[in-house]
């Protein structure tokens, strides 16, 4: 173990800091007069006060000279949610996770933040108002899924309070904002190519979607809360926007923005789901020999059409957390955001 930083010194690391949260994360810390290491495999931007170090998190020797000199680490890294190769998930999120916290233990590092999910506790059925305590997911909806677990309960698991390194895991849902790569170009993909006329279910079910700056918001909250006479050491919380919403309002809201029109016509949800899970059957059957990207896998068939609203109770009470921006403010800043994704760009 290395002699511990300095606490309280306004160095730190932000591994996966060049991709969405990454960046929106950096961005803030930079305003809040932080120095930060950037550590990823890729670098998207330069900014002052931002030092690069690019590598793989599975490589102790390449996360070392991130970590040096810094007292709190974000660990926000994780393959997309959409690839379907379990191997690179099982390796960068828990072998590569283990690989964070020895890093961290052995450059003196005393705070480590993980970006996780409200997604561990889904299964594909519906959550309403879900809390913290509700029980890991037994059948994890896919491989990020399953992994996002492990690597949450590894981080949970090394907070000690004897050697002085203190974890905590943040568990935001359906973040967007500016520069999302994920929500609104596929949303927009899928209504240019005209598959965006359905909506799967009857409509009703609501769901959260969180703006990307008040996911850094809990974020930081929850670094500067992080002491050992804290109640928040070694816990899960959920940081959402706290103003559920009917799923396909939300999808409407952004493609009605972006000049495109609303989804009208209902399908039953079972016969949706059970026409992806044959689809993704196929696409496994067939893989070697041809790659088929089904748009609808199960999980965003799940994830359209049930209830999964999560309660962020426990961060406003121990962190003191209250969503910054609005989801109204918060929709219309992103659609404003896309210029070249406008219907007719
Ligand atoms: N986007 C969403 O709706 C949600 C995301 N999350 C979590 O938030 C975190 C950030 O997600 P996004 O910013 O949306 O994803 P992103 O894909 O934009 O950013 C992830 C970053 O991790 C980097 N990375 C991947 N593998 C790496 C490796 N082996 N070594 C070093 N860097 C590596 C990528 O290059 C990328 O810059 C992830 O942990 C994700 O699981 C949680 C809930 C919802
Ligand atoms: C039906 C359809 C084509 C919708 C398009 C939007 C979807 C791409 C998003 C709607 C909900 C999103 C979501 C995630 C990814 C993008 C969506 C499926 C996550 C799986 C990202 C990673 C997480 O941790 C949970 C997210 C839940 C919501």
């Amino acid at each position: 173990m290395a002699t511990r930083v300095r606490p309280g010194n306004k160095r730190c690391a932000v591994i996966g800091g060049s991709g969405f949260l990454g960046r929106h994360l950096v961005e803030k810390l930079l305003d809040k007069g932080y120095t930060v290491s950037v550590f990823d495999i890729r670098q998207s931007y330069e900014l002052p006060g931002v030092t690069f170090h690019l590598g793989d998190l599975c490589d102790p020797q390449a996360l070392a000279p991130a970590l040096r000199d810094v007292s709190l680490v974000f660990h926000c890294a994780s393959p997309a949610p959409g690839s379907d190769n379990r191997a690179l998930f099982e390796t960068v999120n828990i072998k590569g996770t283990r690989t964070v916290i020895q890093a961290c233990a052995e450059a003196g590092v005393q705070k480590l933040v993980l970006t996780s999910s409200a997604s561990v506790v889904f299964e594909g059925t519906d959550i309403k108002n879900g809390g913290e305590d509700l029980p890991y997911a037994k059948k994890p909806i896919d491989y990020y899924t399953e992994t996002k677990i492990e690597q949450e309960k590894l981080v949970l698991a090394a907070c000690d309070k004897e050697k002085g390194f203190l974890t905590v895991a943040i568990r935001p849902h359906g973040i967007f904002g500016p520069r999302d790569p994920q929500l609104v170009p596929i949303l927009v993909d899928t209504a240019r190519r005209g598959k965006m006329k359905f909506i799967i279910g009857d409509g009703t079910n609501l769901v959260d979607f969180t703006f990307v700056e008040n996911v850094v918001h809990g974020h930081i909250l929850a670094a500067e809360r992080l002491r050992a006479d804290s109640p928040i050491c070694g816990k899960p919380y959920h940081i959402t926007n706290d103003e559920p919403v009917r799923f396909w309002d939300f999808m409407s809201d952004v493609l009605v923005g972006l000049g495109y029109a609303a989804p009208r016509y209902h399908l039953p949800y079972t016969l949706v789901y059970g026409l992806a899970l044959l689809l993704w059957l196929l696409a496994l059957i067939l893989r070697p020999l041809v790659s088929i990207k089904p748009t609808f896998t199960p999980m965003r068939v799940a994830l359209a059409g049930t209830h999964h609203y999560y309660s962020c109770e426990r961060a406003k009470q121990d962190m003191g957390y209250k969503p910054v921006v609005g989801l109204k403010e918060g929709i219309a800043r992103t659609v404003q955001s896309y210029p070249h994704l406008r219907q007719g760009a």
